[in-house]
């Protein structure tokens, strides 16, 4: 992290709040995306991705309707942020193009600084200006998923495999 006098290493929900805001995403049909309302400097901790831990069958019984705020952090290890509204993090889409991105999920399934449970931290890749919309790549294994649901116009569609692979072709930031 680029730290400074009084840098904050991992935010608490307050300044989460005070530096970030959901709206309308600059992506055409992708609902709402994540927008800085301060400046962050490369390699902060932007936010954090946190919610209901599952493991890898947990995550595969999931609907794939209920996988929307589904992250895999690694094996046997996935976070639900569905049921957790204070999770700003989970409005960050994927700009789906490398120069686009301007944050990455830093992974950490034993737990982070003042989070004793799975997180991932969003880090920011580059210096990110108030107002600018936050982008983050999920992971191929996300839009194999994402396109073939759209083509076939239906979901929850992907064949089971394995219950790690079913559970990774599930339509959450994968990464
Ligand atoms: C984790 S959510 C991100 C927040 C979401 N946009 C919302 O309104 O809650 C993932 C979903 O965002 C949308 N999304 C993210 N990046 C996108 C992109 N590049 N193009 C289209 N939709 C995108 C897709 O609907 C995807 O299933």
């Amino acid at each position: 992290m680029a730290a400074g006098a009084g840098a904050v290493e991992v935010p608490d929900l307050a300044l989460e709040r005070d530096s970030l805001e959901p709206r309308p995403s600059g992506i055409p049909d992708a609902g709402f995306g994540l927008f800085a309302t301060r400046r962050f400097r490369a390699g902060d901790v932007v936010c954090v991705y946190r919610g209901r831990t599952l493991t890898t069958s947990e995550a595969a019984r999931l609907d794939t309707a209920e996988r929307y705020y589904l992250m895999r952090l690694g094996p046997q290890c996935y976070v639900d942020a569905s049921a957790e509204d204070s999770c700003l993090a989970r409005f960050i889409n994927d700009a789906r193009r490398a120069a686009k991105q301007t944050c990455w999920f830093d992974k950490q399934p034993d737990g982070a600084p003042g989070y004793d449970e799975p997180v991932a931290l969003v880090r920011a890749l580059r210096d990110i200006e108030a107002g600018e919309e936050l982008f983050a790549p999920y992971g191929s294994w996300y839009w194999v998923s994402f396109d073939r649901a759209k083509a076939r116009g239906a979901a929850g569609t992907e064949p089971a495999g394995d219950g790690e692979s079913k559970a990774r072709a599930s339509p959450g930031p994968q990464a």
